[in-house]
Protein backbone atom coordinates (compact mmCIF):
# COMPACT_ATOMS: atom_id res chain seq x y z
CA UNK A 1 0.00 0.00 0.00
CA UNK A 2 2.64 2.42 0.61
CA UNK A 3 3.50 2.92 -3.19
CA UNK A 4 0.21 3.10 -4.41
CA UNK A 5 -0.86 6.84 -4.75
CA UNK A 6 -4.76 7.72 -5.95
CA UNK A 7 -5.51 11.22 -7.37
CA UNK A 8 -7.43 13.37 -9.31
CA UNK A 9 -6.79 16.17 -11.24
CA UNK A 10 -8.88 18.90 -10.57
CA UNK A 11 -9.68 22.20 -12.88
CA UNK A 12 -11.32 24.93 -14.16
CA UNK A 13 -12.80 23.44 -17.58
CA UNK A 14 -10.52 24.05 -20.65
CA UNK A 15 -7.43 24.34 -17.79
CA UNK A 16 -5.75 21.47 -19.94
CA UNK A 17 -7.13 18.64 -17.43
CA UNK A 18 -7.42 15.86 -20.44
CA UNK A 19 -4.08 16.90 -22.01
CA UNK A 20 -2.48 16.88 -18.81
CA UNK A 21 -3.74 13.36 -18.27
CA UNK A 22 -3.05 12.16 -21.80
CA UNK A 23 0.75 12.84 -20.74
CA UNK A 24 0.95 11.55 -17.96
CA UNK A 25 -0.41 7.94 -19.73
CA UNK A 26 2.33 8.39 -22.09
CA UNK A 27 5.06 9.68 -19.74
CA UNK A 28 4.34 5.94 -18.19
CA UNK A 29 5.01 3.91 -21.28
CA UNK A 30 1.25 2.01 -20.94
CA UNK A 31 0.59 2.65 -24.45
CA UNK A 32 3.19 3.02 -27.42
CA UNK A 33 3.44 6.75 -29.12
CA UNK A 34 2.24 5.19 -32.14
CA UNK A 35 -0.97 3.80 -30.91
CA UNK A 36 -1.33 7.03 -28.80
CA UNK A 37 -5.05 8.26 -29.38
CA UNK A 38 -5.03 12.15 -28.86
CA UNK A 39 -7.32 12.48 -25.17
CA UNK A 40 -7.28 8.71 -24.50
CA UNK A 41 -9.25 9.27 -21.41
CA UNK A 42 -11.87 11.36 -23.58
CA UNK A 43 -13.35 8.34 -25.35
CA UNK A 44 -16.70 9.57 -26.39
CA UNK A 45 -17.13 11.61 -29.80
CA UNK A 46 -18.99 14.19 -28.32
CA UNK A 47 -17.03 14.95 -25.58
CA UNK A 48 -13.76 15.27 -28.14
CA UNK A 49 -15.58 17.88 -29.99
CA UNK A 50 -16.93 19.87 -27.60
CA UNK A 51 -13.64 19.46 -25.57
CA UNK A 52 -15.61 18.59 -22.16
CA UNK A 53 -15.20 15.51 -20.00
CA UNK A 54 -18.69 13.83 -19.20
CA UNK A 55 -18.26 10.74 -18.05
CA UNK A 56 -14.59 9.82 -15.56
CA UNK A 57 -12.63 6.93 -16.61
CA UNK A 58 -9.67 5.87 -14.73
CA UNK A 59 -6.38 4.69 -15.51
CA UNK A 60 -3.79 2.58 -13.23
CA UNK A 61 -0.48 3.80 -14.31
CA UNK A 62 3.07 1.79 -13.51
CA UNK A 63 5.62 4.42 -12.14
CA UNK A 64 9.77 3.90 -11.77
CA UNK A 65 10.54 7.29 -9.78
CA UNK A 66 13.65 8.60 -9.35
CA UNK A 67 14.40 6.57 -6.52
CA UNK A 68 14.04 3.48 -8.34
CA UNK A 69 10.95 2.16 -6.50
CA UNK A 70 8.35 1.12 -8.77
CA UNK A 71 4.56 2.85 -7.64
CA UNK A 72 1.20 2.29 -8.89
CA UNK A 73 -0.44 5.92 -9.58
CA UNK A 74 -4.34 5.40 -9.57
CA UNK A 75 -5.14 8.97 -11.90
CA UNK A 76 -9.08 8.87 -11.23
CA UNK A 77 -10.10 11.32 -14.10
CA UNK A 78 -13.20 13.71 -12.98
CA UNK A 79 -15.64 15.94 -14.95
CA UNK A 80 -14.98 19.50 -15.62
CA UNK A 81 -18.66 21.07 -15.27
CA UNK A 82 -21.07 22.08 -12.91
CA UNK A 83 -23.74 19.69 -14.03
CA UNK A 84 -21.56 17.11 -13.03
CA UNK A 85 -20.33 18.27 -9.55
CA UNK A 86 -21.47 14.85 -7.62
CA UNK A 87 -19.23 12.60 -9.54
CA UNK A 88 -16.61 14.78 -9.14
CA UNK A 89 -17.13 14.58 -4.99
CA UNK A 90 -17.53 11.18 -5.44
CA UNK A 91 -14.31 10.60 -7.61
CA UNK A 92 -12.42 12.56 -5.08
CA UNK A 93 -13.71 10.51 -2.16
CA UNK A 94 -12.09 7.88 -3.53
CA UNK A 95 -8.00 9.84 -3.54
CA UNK A 96 -5.70 11.17 -0.85
CA UNK A 97 -4.26 13.44 -3.33
CA UNK A 98 -5.64 16.41 -6.04
CA UNK A 99 -3.70 18.20 -8.79
CA UNK A 100 -5.42 21.39 -8.98
CA UNK A 101 -4.72 22.34 -12.37
CA UNK A 102 -4.61 26.38 -13.29
CA UNK A 103 -4.15 28.08 -16.74
CA UNK A 104 -1.12 30.28 -16.70
CA UNK A 105 -3.14 33.08 -18.88
CA UNK A 106 -6.95 32.34 -17.15
CA UNK A 107 -6.27 31.81 -13.35
CA UNK A 108 -7.94 30.72 -10.53
CA UNK A 109 -11.80 30.85 -11.71
CA UNK A 110 -14.93 29.69 -10.32
CA UNK A 111 -14.63 25.89 -10.59
CA UNK A 112 -10.94 25.75 -9.30
CA UNK A 113 -12.30 27.39 -6.65
CA UNK A 114 -15.68 25.48 -6.43
CA UNK A 115 -13.58 21.90 -6.81
CA UNK A 116 -10.32 23.32 -4.28
CA UNK A 117 -13.39 23.28 -1.91
CA UNK A 118 -14.30 20.00 -2.92
CA UNK A 119 -11.11 18.31 -2.05
CA UNK A 120 -10.64 20.34 0.39
CA UNK A 121 -14.03 18.83 2.21
CA UNK A 122 -12.33 15.22 1.50
CA UNK A 123 -9.04 16.55 2.95
CA UNK A 124 -7.34 15.65 0.27
CA UNK A 125 -3.58 17.02 -0.26
CA UNK A 126 -3.44 19.57 -3.22
CA UNK A 127 -0.53 20.49 -5.47
CA UNK A 128 -0.75 22.98 -7.37
CA UNK A 129 0.12 22.89 -10.87
CA UNK A 130 0.23 26.02 -12.93
CA UNK A 131 -0.18 24.70 -16.89
CA UNK A 132 0.14 26.38 -20.35
CA UNK A 133 3.16 28.16 -19.41
CA UNK A 134 3.82 27.87 -23.44
CA UNK A 135 1.65 30.62 -23.93
CA UNK A 136 2.77 34.17 -24.89
CA UNK A 137 -0.27 35.61 -22.33
CA UNK A 138 1.26 33.47 -19.46
CA UNK A 139 1.57 35.01 -16.37
CA UNK A 140 3.08 32.75 -14.03
CA UNK A 141 3.82 35.02 -11.18
CA UNK A 142 0.26 36.60 -11.22
CA UNK A 143 -1.17 32.95 -11.30
CA UNK A 144 1.23 32.56 -7.83
CA UNK A 145 -0.01 35.70 -5.90
CA UNK A 146 -3.73 34.13 -6.93
CA UNK A 147 -2.91 30.94 -5.72
CA UNK A 148 -1.27 31.93 -2.33
CA UNK A 149 -4.18 34.62 -1.37
CA UNK A 150 -7.48 33.12 -3.35
CA UNK A 151 -6.70 29.64 -2.64
CA UNK A 152 -4.31 30.21 0.44
CA UNK A 153 -1.78 27.34 -1.10
CA UNK A 154 1.86 27.98 -1.13
CA UNK A 155 2.81 29.11 -4.52
CA UNK A 156 6.24 27.75 -3.89
CA UNK A 157 5.03 24.40 -4.42
CA UNK A 158 3.30 25.18 -7.42
CA UNK A 159 4.70 23.12 -10.54
CA UNK A 160 4.94 24.76 -13.96
CA UNK A 161 3.69 22.84 -16.90
CA UNK A 162 2.59 22.20 -20.15
CA UNK A 163 0.72 20.21 -21.46
CA UNK A 164 0.84 20.84 -24.97
CA UNK A 165 4.52 20.81 -24.87
CA UNK A 166 5.06 18.09 -22.41
CA UNK A 167 6.92 20.48 -20.15
CA UNK A 168 7.12 19.65 -15.79
CA UNK A 169 5.78 16.41 -16.73
CA UNK A 170 8.32 14.50 -15.02
CA UNK A 171 7.96 17.06 -11.93
CA UNK A 172 3.99 16.36 -11.90
CA UNK A 173 4.70 12.70 -11.50
CA UNK A 174 7.25 13.09 -8.91
CA UNK A 175 5.12 15.41 -6.99
CA UNK A 176 2.54 13.14 -6.78
CA UNK A 177 4.94 10.00 -5.51
CA UNK A 178 6.57 12.42 -3.22
CA UNK A 179 3.84 14.96 -1.86
CA UNK A 180 1.02 12.69 -1.94
CA UNK A 181 0.28 10.59 0.73
CA UNK A 182 -0.40 6.84 0.28
CA UNK A 183 -3.85 5.31 1.33
CA UNK A 184 -4.48 3.92 4.36
CA UNK A 185 -7.36 0.98 5.39
CA UNK A 186 -7.13 -2.51 6.78
CA UNK A 187 -7.09 -5.21 4.68
CA UNK A 188 -8.05 -7.81 6.92
CA UNK A 189 -11.10 -5.86 7.73
CA UNK A 190 -14.34 -6.35 6.69
CA UNK A 191 -14.78 -5.22 2.80
CA UNK A 192 -15.59 -1.53 2.57
CA UNK A 193 -15.52 -0.55 -1.42
CA UNK A 194 -16.51 2.58 -2.57
CA UNK A 195 -18.15 3.24 -6.10
CA UNK A 196 -17.65 6.07 -8.23
CA UNK A 197 -18.33 5.40 -11.58
CA UNK A 198 -19.43 2.85 -13.74
CA UNK A 199 -20.10 2.42 -17.41
CA UNK A 200 -21.85 -0.34 -19.71
CA UNK A 201 -20.14 -3.07 -21.94
CA UNK A 202 -22.46 -4.66 -24.53
CA UNK A 203 -20.52 -8.08 -23.91
CA UNK A 204 -19.94 -7.97 -19.73
CA UNK A 205 -22.57 -5.70 -18.97
CA UNK A 206 -22.32 -2.63 -16.35
CA UNK A 207 -18.43 -2.28 -15.13
CA UNK A 208 -18.63 -1.02 -11.76
CA UNK A 209 -15.21 1.46 -11.21
CA UNK A 210 -14.68 1.48 -7.48
CA UNK A 211 -11.98 2.05 -4.87
CA UNK A 212 -11.22 -0.88 -2.01
CA UNK A 213 -11.18 1.88 1.34
CA UNK A 214 -11.11 -2.40 3.69
CA UNK A 215 -10.61 -5.52 3.07
CA UNK A 216 -10.47 -6.93 -0.80
CA UNK A 217 -12.83 -8.38 -3.58
CA UNK A 218 -11.79 -11.76 -5.32
CA UNK A 219 -13.86 -13.09 -8.05
CA UNK A 220 -16.13 -15.57 -6.97
CA UNK A 221 -17.37 -13.28 -3.41
CA UNK A 222 -20.81 -12.85 -3.52
CA UNK A 223 -20.99 -9.03 -2.66
CA UNK A 224 -23.79 -6.30 -1.67
CA UNK A 225 -24.56 -2.88 -2.37
CA UNK A 226 -25.24 -0.89 0.54
CA UNK A 227 -27.81 1.60 -0.89
CA UNK A 228 -30.84 -1.30 -1.75
CA UNK A 229 -29.17 -4.46 -0.14
CA UNK A 230 -29.05 -6.29 -4.46
CA UNK A 231 -26.47 -9.16 -3.72
CA UNK A 232 -24.12 -10.00 -7.07
CA UNK A 233 -21.65 -12.57 -7.32
CA UNK A 234 -18.29 -11.28 -8.80
CA UNK A 235 -17.09 -12.74 -12.04
CA UNK A 236 -14.07 -10.80 -12.45
CA UNK A 237 -12.09 -8.00 -10.82
CA UNK A 238 -9.30 -6.06 -12.68
CA UNK A 239 -7.42 -2.30 -12.83
CA UNK A 240 -7.39 -0.22 -15.62
CA UNK A 241 -4.43 0.20 -18.18
CA UNK A 242 -6.52 2.07 -21.02
CA UNK A 243 -7.75 -1.42 -21.46
CA UNK A 244 -9.10 -4.10 -18.75
CA UNK A 245 -6.44 -5.94 -17.06
CA UNK A 246 -7.95 -9.34 -15.20
CA UNK A 247 -6.11 -9.46 -11.35
CA UNK A 248 -6.86 -12.49 -8.83
CA UNK A 249 -7.80 -9.61 -6.27
CA UNK A 250 -8.27 -5.84 -5.17
CA UNK A 251 -6.84 -5.37 -1.97
CA UNK A 252 -7.28 -1.79 1.07
CA UNK A 253 -6.24 1.08 -0.98
CA UNK A 254 -6.31 -0.06 -4.81
CA UNK A 255 -8.63 0.83 -7.29
CA UNK A 256 -10.19 -0.94 -10.11
CA UNK A 257 -13.61 -2.77 -11.96
CA UNK A 258 -15.64 -5.23 -11.00
CA UNK A 259 -18.03 -7.43 -13.31
CA UNK A 260 -20.91 -9.03 -11.54
CA UNK A 261 -23.17 -9.87 -14.07
CA UNK A 262 -25.14 -6.87 -13.44
CA UNK A 263 -27.47 -5.64 -16.52
CA UNK A 264 -27.87 -1.58 -16.38
CA UNK A 265 -25.75 0.80 -15.20
CA UNK A 266 -28.98 1.90 -13.01
CA UNK A 267 -28.45 -0.87 -10.39
CA UNK A 268 -25.58 0.52 -9.20
CA UNK A 269 -25.34 3.48 -7.84
CA UNK A 270 -22.27 6.42 -7.19
CA UNK A 271 -20.94 6.62 -4.22
CA UNK A 272 -23.00 3.42 -3.12
CA UNK A 273 -20.58 1.01 -0.85
CA UNK A 274 -19.94 -2.43 -1.60
CA UNK A 275 -19.31 -4.74 1.08
CA UNK A 276 -19.42 -8.69 1.44
CA UNK A 277 -22.90 -10.41 1.86
CA UNK A 278 -21.51 -13.18 4.16
CA UNK A 279 -19.02 -10.58 6.03
CA UNK A 280 -20.37 -6.83 6.17
CA UNK A 281 -18.58 -4.11 7.42
CA UNK A 282 -20.69 -1.56 9.98
CA UNK A 283 -21.86 1.25 7.71
CA UNK A 284 -21.32 2.30 4.29
CA UNK A 285 -19.24 5.66 3.58
CA UNK A 286 -20.84 9.02 4.43
CA UNK A 287 -21.74 11.18 1.75
CA UNK A 288 -23.97 8.93 -0.37
CA UNK A 289 -26.73 10.75 -2.31
CA UNK A 290 -28.67 9.53 -4.73
CA UNK A 291 -28.23 11.95 -7.93
CA UNK A 292 -31.56 13.74 -9.14
CA UNK A 293 -32.28 15.31 -12.34
CA UNK A 294 -33.37 19.03 -11.64
CA UNK A 295 -34.05 19.92 -15.36
CA UNK A 296 -36.95 18.25 -17.27
CA UNK A 297 -37.73 18.44 -20.75
CA UNK A 298 -39.48 16.40 -23.37
CA UNK A 299 -38.04 14.83 -26.58
CA UNK A 300 -40.40 14.06 -29.37
CA UNK A 301 -38.96 12.96 -32.91
CA UNK A 302 -39.75 15.54 -35.80
CA UNK A 303 -41.22 12.22 -37.61
CA UNK A 304 -43.83 10.68 -35.58
CA UNK A 305 -43.32 7.44 -36.91
CA UNK A 306 -39.71 7.53 -35.58
CA UNK A 307 -41.32 7.17 -31.75
CA UNK A 308 -39.78 3.25 -31.82
CA UNK A 309 -36.28 4.12 -33.01
CA UNK A 310 -36.62 6.99 -30.19
CA UNK A 311 -37.59 4.27 -27.55
CA UNK A 312 -34.77 1.65 -28.37
CA UNK A 313 -32.39 4.90 -28.50
CA UNK A 314 -33.09 6.10 -25.10
CA UNK A 315 -33.10 2.71 -23.57
CA UNK A 316 -29.72 2.20 -24.84
CA UNK A 317 -28.56 5.68 -23.91
CA UNK A 318 -29.81 5.06 -20.42
CA UNK A 319 -27.28 2.14 -20.26
CA UNK A 320 -24.44 4.09 -19.92
CA UNK A 321 -26.04 7.42 -18.19
CA UNK A 322 -27.68 6.47 -15.27
CA UNK A 323 -27.95 9.93 -14.07
CA UNK A 324 -30.79 10.23 -16.76
CA UNK A 325 -34.01 9.34 -16.39
CA UNK A 326 -36.96 9.48 -18.69
CA UNK A 327 -41.10 8.26 -19.02
CA UNK A 328 -43.31 8.07 -21.93
CA UNK A 329 -44.85 10.89 -22.78
CA UNK A 330 -47.62 12.40 -25.28
CA UNK A 331 -48.89 15.32 -26.45
CA UNK A 332 -51.43 16.54 -28.73
CA UNK A 333 -49.14 18.39 -31.27
CA UNK A 334 -45.91 16.87 -31.31
CA UNK A 335 -47.35 12.86 -30.78
CA UNK A 336 -45.74 10.17 -28.32
CA UNK A 337 -41.86 11.49 -26.95
CA UNK A 338 -40.14 11.21 -23.52
CA UNK A 339 -40.08 13.17 -20.20
CA UNK A 340 -36.60 13.51 -19.44
CA UNK A 341 -34.86 14.47 -16.58
CA UNK A 342 -31.13 15.83 -16.74
CA UNK A 343 -28.49 16.99 -14.07
CA UNK A 344 -28.66 20.17 -15.69
CA UNK A 345 -28.77 21.76 -18.81
CA UNK A 346 -25.32 20.37 -20.47
CA UNK A 347 -26.50 16.74 -19.23
CA UNK A 348 -29.39 17.80 -21.80
CA UNK A 349 -27.68 18.73 -24.69
CA UNK A 350 -25.36 16.25 -24.32
CA UNK A 351 -27.85 13.85 -24.40
CA UNK A 352 -30.00 15.86 -27.39
CA UNK A 353 -26.79 15.66 -29.31
CA UNK A 354 -25.72 12.05 -28.69
CA UNK A 355 -29.23 11.09 -29.86
CA UNK A 356 -29.27 13.05 -32.96
CA UNK A 357 -25.64 12.03 -33.91
CA UNK A 358 -25.49 8.53 -33.14
CA UNK A 359 -29.00 7.24 -33.65
CA UNK A 360 -29.55 9.79 -36.41
CA UNK A 361 -32.91 10.97 -34.66
CA UNK A 362 -34.22 14.42 -35.38
CA UNK A 363 -35.59 16.16 -32.26
CA UNK A 364 -37.73 18.41 -30.96
CA UNK A 365 -36.88 19.49 -27.35
CA UNK A 366 -39.78 21.22 -25.30
CA UNK A 367 -38.76 24.22 -23.00
CA UNK A 368 -36.77 23.06 -20.24
CA UNK A 369 -38.31 23.39 -16.67
CA UNK A 370 -37.51 22.57 -13.09
CA UNK A 371 -39.26 21.13 -10.26
CA UNK A 372 -41.95 23.36 -8.33
CA UNK A 373 -43.38 22.43 -5.66
CA UNK A 374 -47.06 23.27 -5.73
CA UNK A 375 -49.57 23.14 -2.41
CA UNK A 376 -53.19 22.75 -3.82
CA UNK A 377 -56.21 23.88 -1.32
CA UNK A 378 -56.75 20.66 -0.28
CA UNK A 379 -53.46 20.75 1.52
CA UNK A 380 -51.86 18.19 -0.68
CA UNK A 381 -48.44 18.73 -2.55
CA UNK A 382 -47.57 18.25 -6.52
CA UNK A 383 -44.13 18.19 -7.61
CA UNK A 384 -44.44 19.58 -10.75
CA UNK A 385 -42.28 19.88 -13.75
CA UNK A 386 -44.08 19.46 -16.60
CA UNK A 387 -46.34 22.53 -17.75
CA UNK A 388 -49.29 20.13 -19.46
CA UNK A 389 -49.57 18.68 -15.57
CA UNK A 390 -49.61 22.05 -14.48
CA UNK A 391 -52.57 22.43 -12.12
CA UNK A 392 -56.07 24.65 -12.50
CA UNK A 393 -54.73 27.92 -10.90
CA UNK A 394 -57.59 28.13 -8.72
CA UNK A 395 -56.99 25.30 -7.15
CA UNK A 396 -53.22 26.40 -6.01
CA UNK A 397 -52.66 27.73 -2.54
CA UNK A 398 -48.77 27.99 -3.20
CA UNK A 399 -45.80 27.07 -5.47
CA UNK A 400 -42.38 27.42 -4.55
CA UNK A 401 -39.29 26.58 -6.88
CA UNK A 402 -35.91 25.75 -6.34
CA UNK A 403 -33.33 28.28 -5.87
CA UNK A 404 -28.90 28.16 -6.47
CA UNK A 405 -26.07 29.84 -4.72
CA UNK A 406 -24.13 31.15 -7.73
CA UNK A 407 -20.72 32.13 -7.19
CA UNK A 408 -19.48 34.58 -9.96
CA UNK A 409 -15.57 35.56 -10.82
CA UNK A 410 -14.83 38.63 -13.06
CA UNK A 411 -12.97 41.15 -13.05
CA UNK A 412 -14.47 44.23 -11.48
CA UNK A 413 -14.74 46.54 -14.53
CA UNK A 414 -17.51 43.61 -14.87
CA UNK A 415 -19.13 44.28 -11.88
CA UNK A 416 -22.10 46.35 -13.37
CA UNK A 417 -23.41 44.01 -16.02
CA UNK A 418 -23.05 40.78 -13.87
CA UNK A 419 -24.81 43.05 -11.06
CA UNK A 420 -27.57 43.67 -13.99
CA UNK A 421 -27.82 40.27 -15.27
CA UNK A 422 -28.32 38.35 -12.07
CA UNK A 423 -30.69 41.13 -10.81
CA UNK A 424 -32.60 41.03 -14.12
CA UNK A 425 -33.20 37.06 -13.60
CA UNK A 426 -34.58 37.88 -10.37
CA UNK A 427 -31.17 36.98 -8.48
CA UNK A 428 -30.42 38.64 -5.09
CA UNK A 429 -26.86 39.67 -4.43
CA UNK A 430 -25.48 37.86 -1.12
CA UNK A 431 -22.23 39.09 -0.73
CA UNK A 432 -19.11 39.86 -3.03
CA UNK A 433 -15.30 40.07 -2.07
CA UNK A 434 -12.17 41.50 -3.71
CA UNK A 435 -9.55 38.27 -4.50
CA UNK A 436 -6.23 39.20 -6.21
CA UNK A 437 -5.41 40.87 -9.28
CA UNK A 438 -8.80 43.14 -9.26
CA UNK A 439 -10.95 40.19 -9.54
CA UNK A 440 -14.43 39.79 -7.68
CA UNK A 441 -16.33 36.83 -6.47
CA UNK A 442 -19.92 37.55 -6.34
CA UNK A 443 -22.63 35.40 -4.47
CA UNK A 444 -25.87 35.57 -5.92
CA UNK A 445 -29.38 33.38 -5.04
CA UNK A 446 -31.16 33.32 -7.96
CA UNK A 447 -34.32 30.81 -9.40
CA UNK A 448 -32.61 27.80 -10.90
CA UNK A 449 -35.25 28.52 -13.56
CA UNK A 450 -33.35 31.90 -14.54
CA UNK A 451 -30.44 30.09 -15.19
CA UNK A 452 -30.86 26.77 -17.17
CA UNK A 453 -32.12 28.78 -20.21
CA UNK A 454 -28.96 30.34 -21.28
CA UNK A 455 -27.21 32.36 -18.13
CA UNK A 456 -24.11 30.98 -19.02
CA UNK A 457 -24.25 32.21 -22.04
CA UNK A 458 -24.71 35.54 -21.67
CA UNK A 459 -22.68 35.49 -18.64
CA UNK A 460 -19.55 35.15 -20.93
CA UNK A 461 -21.43 37.66 -23.23
CA UNK A 462 -21.52 40.66 -20.82
CA UNK A 463 -17.87 39.66 -19.32
CA UNK A 464 -16.67 39.18 -22.65
CA UNK A 465 -15.52 35.79 -21.99
CA UNK A 466 -14.03 36.64 -18.29
CA UNK A 467 -16.79 35.50 -16.54
CA UNK A 468 -16.66 31.79 -14.58
CA UNK A 469 -19.95 30.20 -12.76
CA UNK A 470 -20.65 27.88 -10.46
CA UNK A 471 -23.43 26.82 -8.33
CA UNK A 472 -25.52 24.78 -5.64
CA UNK A 473 -29.18 24.33 -5.28
CA UNK A 474 -29.94 25.52 -2.15
CA UNK A 475 -33.46 25.21 -1.59
CA UNK A 476 -37.17 26.14 -2.27
CA UNK A 477 -39.00 29.29 -1.70
CA UNK A 478 -42.11 30.88 -2.18
CA UNK A 479 -43.09 32.02 -6.09
CA UNK A 480 -45.69 33.37 -8.38
CA UNK A 481 -45.77 31.47 -11.20
CA UNK A 482 -48.23 31.13 -14.33
CA UNK A 483 -48.77 28.81 -17.70
CA UNK A 484 -47.66 30.28 -20.63
CA UNK A 485 -49.80 29.35 -23.88
CA UNK A 486 -48.77 29.64 -27.38
CA UNK A 487 -51.21 29.22 -29.69
CA UNK A 488 -51.18 28.49 -33.55
CA UNK A 489 -54.02 30.10 -35.65
CA UNK A 490 -56.10 29.39 -32.33
CA UNK A 491 -54.75 26.11 -31.57
CA UNK A 492 -52.67 26.00 -28.14
CA UNK A 493 -49.20 23.71 -29.18
CA UNK A 494 -49.05 21.86 -25.94
CA UNK A 495 -45.00 21.04 -26.56
CA UNK A 496 -44.57 25.19 -26.78
CA UNK A 497 -45.97 25.78 -23.19
CA UNK A 498 -44.00 27.02 -20.49
CA UNK A 499 -44.32 27.49 -16.51
CA UNK A 500 -42.87 31.06 -15.98
CA UNK A 501 -42.65 33.95 -13.04
CA UNK A 502 -45.46 36.58 -13.62
CA UNK A 503 -43.06 38.98 -13.56
CA UNK A 504 -41.33 37.53 -17.07
CA UNK A 505 -44.51 36.52 -18.43
CA UNK A 506 -45.21 39.30 -20.95
CA UNK A 507 -41.74 39.61 -21.88
CA UNK A 508 -41.51 35.72 -22.64
CA UNK A 509 -44.67 35.69 -24.31
CA UNK A 510 -43.66 38.69 -26.58
CA UNK A 511 -40.08 36.92 -27.52
CA UNK A 512 -41.70 33.75 -27.94
CA UNK A 513 -44.31 35.20 -30.69
CA UNK A 514 -41.34 37.02 -32.31
CA UNK A 515 -38.85 33.95 -32.64
CA UNK A 516 -41.77 31.81 -33.83
CA UNK A 517 -42.63 34.78 -36.59
CA UNK A 518 -38.91 35.03 -37.74
CA UNK A 519 -38.65 30.59 -37.57
CA UNK A 520 -42.62 29.97 -38.74
CA UNK A 521 -42.13 30.09 -43.06
CA UNK A 522 -44.86 32.15 -45.06
CA UNK A 523 -47.72 29.65 -46.23
CA UNK A 524 -51.33 30.23 -48.43
CA UNK A 525 -53.09 32.15 -45.09
CA UNK A 526 -52.09 33.94 -42.68
CA UNK A 527 -50.93 32.55 -39.75
CA UNK A 528 -51.44 34.09 -35.85
CA UNK A 529 -48.93 33.34 -33.47
CA UNK A 530 -50.32 34.17 -29.50
CA UNK A 531 -49.13 34.38 -26.31
CA UNK A 532 -51.92 33.35 -23.62
CA UNK A 533 -52.33 33.01 -20.19
CA UNK A 534 -55.41 31.13 -19.04
CA UNK A 535 -58.06 32.76 -21.38
CA UNK A 536 -55.92 36.04 -21.45
CA UNK A 537 -53.79 36.97 -24.97
CA UNK A 538 -50.54 38.47 -23.94
CA UNK A 539 -48.72 38.82 -27.07
CA UNK A 540 -49.15 38.44 -30.78
CA UNK A 541 -47.55 38.19 -34.03
CA UNK A 542 -48.78 37.45 -37.59
CA UNK A 543 -47.03 35.70 -40.35
CA UNK A 544 -48.54 37.08 -43.42
CA UNK A 545 -49.58 35.04 -46.51
CA UNK A 546 -47.50 34.64 -49.87
CA UNK A 547 -48.45 37.34 -51.93
CA UNK A 548 -47.36 35.74 -55.07
CA UNK A 549 -46.84 32.35 -56.47
CA UNK A 550 -43.06 31.54 -55.94
CA UNK A 551 -43.06 28.34 -57.46
CA UNK A 552 -44.33 29.82 -60.91
CA UNK A 553 -40.34 30.78 -61.83
CA UNK A 554 -40.13 27.13 -61.41
CA UNK A 555 -42.46 25.80 -64.34
CA UNK A 556 -40.43 25.20 -67.51
CA UNK A 557 -36.93 25.16 -68.01
CA UNK A 558 -34.95 21.69 -66.94
CA UNK A 559 -36.32 18.90 -65.35
CA UNK A 560 -33.43 17.77 -63.23
CA UNK A 561 -32.83 21.29 -61.69
CA UNK A 562 -36.93 21.15 -60.54
CA UNK A 563 -36.18 17.97 -59.20
CA UNK A 564 -33.45 19.01 -57.29
CA UNK A 565 -35.77 21.45 -56.03
CA UNK A 566 -38.69 19.01 -55.44
CA UNK A 567 -36.23 16.94 -53.15
CA UNK A 568 -34.64 19.65 -51.32
CA UNK A 569 -38.41 20.46 -50.02
CA UNK A 570 -38.95 16.62 -49.34
CA UNK A 571 -36.04 16.89 -47.05
CA UNK A 572 -36.90 20.17 -44.94
CA UNK A 573 -40.31 18.71 -44.99
CA UNK A 574 -38.70 15.99 -42.56
CA UNK A 575 -37.58 19.14 -40.40
CA UNK A 576 -41.03 20.17 -40.62
CA UNK A 577 -43.89 19.53 -37.83
CA UNK A 578 -47.60 19.89 -39.11
CA UNK A 579 -49.67 21.90 -36.17
CA UNK A 580 -52.95 22.18 -36.89
CA UNK A 581 -52.70 23.35 -40.88
CA UNK A 582 -49.54 24.62 -40.54
CA UNK A 583 -46.34 24.09 -40.74
CA UNK A 584 -43.25 24.63 -38.03
CA UNK A 585 -39.69 24.16 -38.44
CA UNK A 586 -37.73 22.21 -35.08
CA UNK A 587 -36.01 24.81 -35.32
CA UNK A 588 -38.70 27.15 -34.16
CA UNK A 589 -39.28 25.19 -30.96
CA UNK A 590 -35.85 25.71 -30.45
CA UNK A 591 -36.07 29.24 -30.90
CA UNK A 592 -38.43 29.63 -28.45
CA UNK A 593 -36.16 27.93 -26.14
CA UNK A 594 -33.77 30.36 -26.22
CA UNK A 595 -35.85 33.45 -26.68
CA UNK A 596 -34.50 34.80 -23.64
CA UNK A 597 -31.81 36.94 -24.89
CA UNK A 598 -31.70 40.47 -23.31
N1 LIG B 1 -0.86 26.31 -25.14
C1 LIG B 1 -1.28 25.29 -24.38
N2 LIG B 1 -2.49 24.78 -24.57
C2 LIG B 1 -2.89 23.76 -23.81
C3 LIG B 1 -2.05 23.21 -22.80
N3 LIG B 1 -2.74 22.21 -22.19
C4 LIG B 1 -3.93 22.14 -22.80
N4 LIG B 1 -4.04 23.06 -23.77
C5 LIG B 1 -5.18 23.32 -24.66
O1 LIG B 1 -6.26 23.78 -23.89
C6 LIG B 1 -7.50 23.27 -24.39
C7 LIG B 1 -8.25 22.54 -23.31
O2 LIG B 1 -7.53 21.40 -22.92
P1 LIG B 1 -8.24 20.10 -22.35
O3 LIG B 1 -7.13 19.20 -21.92
O4 LIG B 1 -9.24 19.58 -23.28
O5 LIG B 1 -8.98 20.77 -21.10
P2 LIG B 1 -9.80 20.09 -19.96
O6 LIG B 1 -9.46 20.81 -18.72
O7 LIG B 1 -9.64 18.62 -20.01
O8 LIG B 1 -11.25 20.47 -20.33
P3 LIG B 1 -12.52 19.73 -19.77
O9 LIG B 1 -12.40 18.32 -20.22
O10 LIG B 1 -13.62 20.46 -20.44
O11 LIG B 1 -12.49 19.92 -18.29
C8 LIG B 1 -7.11 22.39 -25.57
O12 LIG B 1 -7.30 23.13 -26.74
C9 LIG B 1 -5.67 22.07 -25.33
O13 LIG B 1 -4.96 21.82 -26.52
C10 LIG B 1 -0.75 23.78 -22.62
O14 LIG B 1 0.06 23.38 -21.79
N5 LIG B 1 -0.43 24.81 -23.44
Amino acid sequence: MKHIRNFSIIAHIDHGKSTLSDRLIQATDIVSDRDFKDQILDSMDIERERGITIKSQTVCLPYRAKTGQHYSLNLIDTPGHVDFSYEVSRALASCEGALLLIDASQGVEAQTLANMYLAMEHDLEIIPIINKIDLPSADVERVKAQIEEDLGLDPDTAILASAKEGIGIEEVLEGAVNLLPPPEGDPDAPLKALIFDSHYDPFRGTIVHFRVIDGKIRAGDTIRFMFNNATYRVEEVGIFRIVRVPRKELTAGEVGYMIAGIKTVSDTRCGDTVTLHSHPCDAPMSGFKETKPVVFSSIYPVASDAYEELAVAMEKLKLNDAALIYEKDSSVALGFGFRCGFLGLLHLEVVQERLEREYDLSLILTAPSVQYEITLNDGTTEIIDNPALYPDPTLIQNTREPYIRAAIIVPDRYMGAVMKLCLERRGINKNYQYLTNNRLEMIFEIPLAEVVYDFYDRLKSVTQGYGSFDYDIIDYRDTDLVKLDILINGDRVDALSQLVHRERSVMRGRRACEKLKEEIPRQMFKIAIQGAIGGKIISRATVSPFRKDVTAKCYGGDISRKRKLLEKQKKGKKRMKMVGQVEIPQSAFLSVLKSEGD
